[in-house]
């Protein structure tokens, strides 16, 4: 039976539509984005890392070169947006070794995947938090992961499965703070604009099982994590806000947080009386450089460098001449579309014979922006082999933010996209032609249908043919409509809920030759 499932799930990876055809370049686009986010699915991933191997009848675990006793059964608890994929990956994996489990997966997610016969797995799958909200269902989740877990002895193993979204999947509050008021709470910092590892901090402070709160639980079972990571950096504490890491935060920054967003004199009481707890606890933050996590090993089994290493080799035997340039893209997407074009600048000027390799290099060197370079040794070297005949790849990844004031629909890498096509029209490139894709890795950018979109140098252009003003639809945030009917919606990346999530890949296509998409 579980055979089959698993084959099912090989089959729907297979079917998520990219459109593979090579003839255009908006396709090769599409191309190096599918095989991006292939790279990184969960079910592939948690196959790669993890093995059972058995050995004169004792078992063991091999968790990325690692191995594990396994004496009595292996438990599995997830949570988070790609946790599913995951999930499917551990049962086979684990075999007869699967005790039992307990998943928080997105609501809705089970009915696209009704191919699979969830009711005969040892594994409980629960939905709950819709849009990415942290509700009764979620919470109720939480409540059967910390039941399971509190029973397990220093027999056991647990394989805790973490993926971005994990944060709103596993809602638990302290005290008696009320999942409203939480929800409340976290909505407010939201809409101030604080970004998740301020987010996370707060939530860490107010959770029963966030802030390495879980692992405790566990203690005295082996703790396993299998992390799948959303933010930039991978920073273990932040991830889904760290439930088996020990926390760097304390009491004190996570008021510091709320006094910054004017939120702190407005809390409802009980979730000051819980901060004001903490403050007095020794209890709570007294772990966090000890040795107390000696239980827990934490594995990072995919990212979005991975995805970015990815892009990078399709895009080379697409045979452009391809760098990573940032993993690390963060900030304000009008801010990101400037420094993108100046970027291209200078890539333009070497193909157009300007400047030399040293002279692209020193150029990055110098560059005031907000863009954390990738690997010096990678992007140097790379840099210094490129041809001045040959087209060129630049791939950068992370997670720009807009600040969204008009009533439109769209999402950050729609925004982008057009955004960056506009930069790219002010500058009036002569004889390069530019073509820009930008997708998140989830498949769905902003409450939208669509991954992201592509842009291109001449777009505004184009777009004046049918009468379209892209800077209307910019400022109303409403890049999803412009899309839609630009050219019948042809550079919209729609494939649908992909599975994994590692924020969001930028590739541009510098080309000498004026071909058009
Ligand atoms: N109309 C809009 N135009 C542009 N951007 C928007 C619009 N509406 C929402 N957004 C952006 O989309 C973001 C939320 O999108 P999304 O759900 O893809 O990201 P997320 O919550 O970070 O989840 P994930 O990390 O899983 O992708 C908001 O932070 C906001 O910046
Ligand atoms: O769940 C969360 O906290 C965010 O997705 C970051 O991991």
């Amino acid at each position: 039976m579980l055979l089959s499932v698993f084959k099912n799930l090989h089959s729907h990876i297979k079917k998520i539509k990219f459109g593979v055809k090579m003839s255009n370049t908006d396709q090769i686009l599409r191309e190096i984005f599918k095989t991006s986010v292939d790279s990184v699915q969960p079910y592939n991933l948690v196959k790669n890392f993890v093995s059972v191997t058995e050995m004169d009848d004792v078992s063991h675990l091999w968790v990325g070169g690692q191995s594990y006793e396994i004496k009595s059964g292996v438990h599995v608890v997830g949570f988070g947006k790609a946790v599913l994929g995951m999930t499917f990956g551990i049962e086979e994996t684990l075999g007869e070794h699967l005790k039992m489990g307990v998943v928080s997966v997105p609501k809705g997610i089970l009915n696209s995947n009704s191919n699979m016969n969830f009711l005969n797995s040892k594994i409980k799958y629960m939905e709950g938090a819709e849009n990415n909200l942290p509700d009764e269902d979620s919470m109720e989740a939480s409540l059967q992961i910390k039941k399971l877990v509190q029973k397990l002895t220093g027999k056991d193993i647990v394989i805790v499965l973490i993926s971005g979204g994990g944060s709103a999947l596993l809602p638990l509050p302290r005290g008696n703070i009320s999942l409203e008021e939480k929800l409340e709470l976290v909505k407010q910092l939201g809409n101030c604009g604080a970004d998740i590892k301020e987010m996370n901090c707060v939530r860490k402070e107010i959770s029963e099982l966030k802030g390495g709160n879980l692992a405790k639980i566990c203690y005295p079972a082996k703790v396993i994590s299998l992390i799948l990571s959303d933010v930039i950096g991978d920073p273990l504490d932040i991830i889904a806000s760290g439930p088996t890491v020990s926390n760097k935060d304390d009491t004190e920054k996570t008021i510091e947080i709320l006094e910054k967003y004017s939120l702190y004199d407005n809390l409802p009481e009980t979730i000051k009386n819980v901060l004001n707890e903490n403050l007095n606890s020794e209890k709570l933050h007294q772990l966090v450089e000890d040795d107390s996590f000696i239980h827990v090993d934490n594995f990072v089994i995919g990212n979005n460098e991975m995805a970015a290493k990815s892009a990078l080799d399709r895009a080379t035997e697409l045979n452009f001449q391809s760098v990573i340039l940032s993993t690390k893209v963060s900030g304000n997407v009008d801010r990101i579309s400037i420094v993108y074009a100046n970027i291209v600048q200078i890539f333009s000027k070497f193909l157009q014979k300007q400047i030399t390799n040293e002279e692209v290099l020193f150029e990055l060197q110098n560059f005031e922006s907000d863009i954390i370079f990738y690997d010096e040794e990678h992007v140097v070297q790379t840099i210094e082999s490129f041809d001045q005949e040959k087209d060129i790849c630049l791939i950068l990844a992370g997670e720009p933010t807009v600040v969204v004031t008009g009533n439109g629909l769209g999402g950050r890498n729609q925004q982008l996209a057009l955004s960056f096509s506009m930069e790219l029209h002010k500058r009036q490139y002569e004889s390069v032609e530019i073509f820009f894709l930008s997708c998140g890795t989830d498949g769905i950018d902003g409450p939208t249908d669509a991954a992201g979109a592509i842009g291109y140098s001449t777009l505004a252009h184009d777009s004046e043919k049918q009468n379209l003003n892209p800077d209307d639809y910019l400022q109303n945030n409403d890049c999803y409509n412009f899309f839609e009917t630009f050219e019948d919606g042809r550079y919209l990346v729609k494939v649908g809920h992909t599975g994994t999530n590692v924020m969001d890949i930028h590739v541009i296509l510098i080309k000498k030759n004026h071909k058009r998409v």
